[in-house]
């Protein structure tokens, strides 16, 4: 089965990026998660990025927070689909995280998600979504989360005040 990489800045971001990984696990989706950062560790990317269509992922999560160059440069090196998350910094609450990911020059795609766990988890949605495309187990399992989640949304009903 195909399997997706989710790679990160720092351990500082698993946090956040356990809602990735925990989304594929719902899905029954094979994952590897690790820290590989631009900045920190140039070399490990490169030669993580070229070789990970060869080790068998279908795509890339790629989560960091600040200067966050490690989703582009990851893209730069591979031709598997980059989702980036934009994970929320302390300085300013990730909007940094977010403009260094979203503004890829044309030819280098990386499809951004929102800042945060709520973008992590999209990206883990994402990533199944893509592996669903060959794989009708996970097709199955993303349906019937989807249809799981409209029934329980329109079970709420009309809200009531509290007091
Ligand atoms: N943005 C990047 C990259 C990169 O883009 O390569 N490498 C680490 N970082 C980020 O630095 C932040 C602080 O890291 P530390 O908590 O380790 O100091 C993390 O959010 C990480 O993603």
């Amino acid at each position: 089965m195909a399997k997706v990489a989710i790679v990160m800045g720092s351990t500082s971001d698993w946090p956040t990026m356990q809602n990735a990984a925990q989304m594929l696990k719902s899905f029954g989706v094979e994952f590897e998660a690790k820290v590989v950062s631009a900045h920190r560790t140039p070399n490990l990317l490169v030669e993580f990025a070229e070789t990970a269509h060869e080790m068998g992922f279908s795509c890339i999560i790629a989560g960091a927070g600040g200067a966050a160059h490690l989703p582009g440069m990851i893209a730069a090196h591979t031709h598997l689909p980059v989702f980036g998350c934009p994970v929320k910094s302390k300085a300013l609450n990730g909007i940094d995280s977010l403009l260094s990911i979203v503004q890829m020059p044309k030819g280098v795609a990386v499809g951004t998600l929102a800042i945060g766990e709520a973008g992590a988890a999209n990206a883990g949605l994402l990533a199944a979504q893509v592996v669903a495309l060959q794989d009708e187990a996970v097709r199955d399992a993303v349906i019937a989360f989807r249809k799981t989640q409209t029934e329980t949304v329109l079970s709420n009903g009309n809200l009531e005040l509290d007091a």
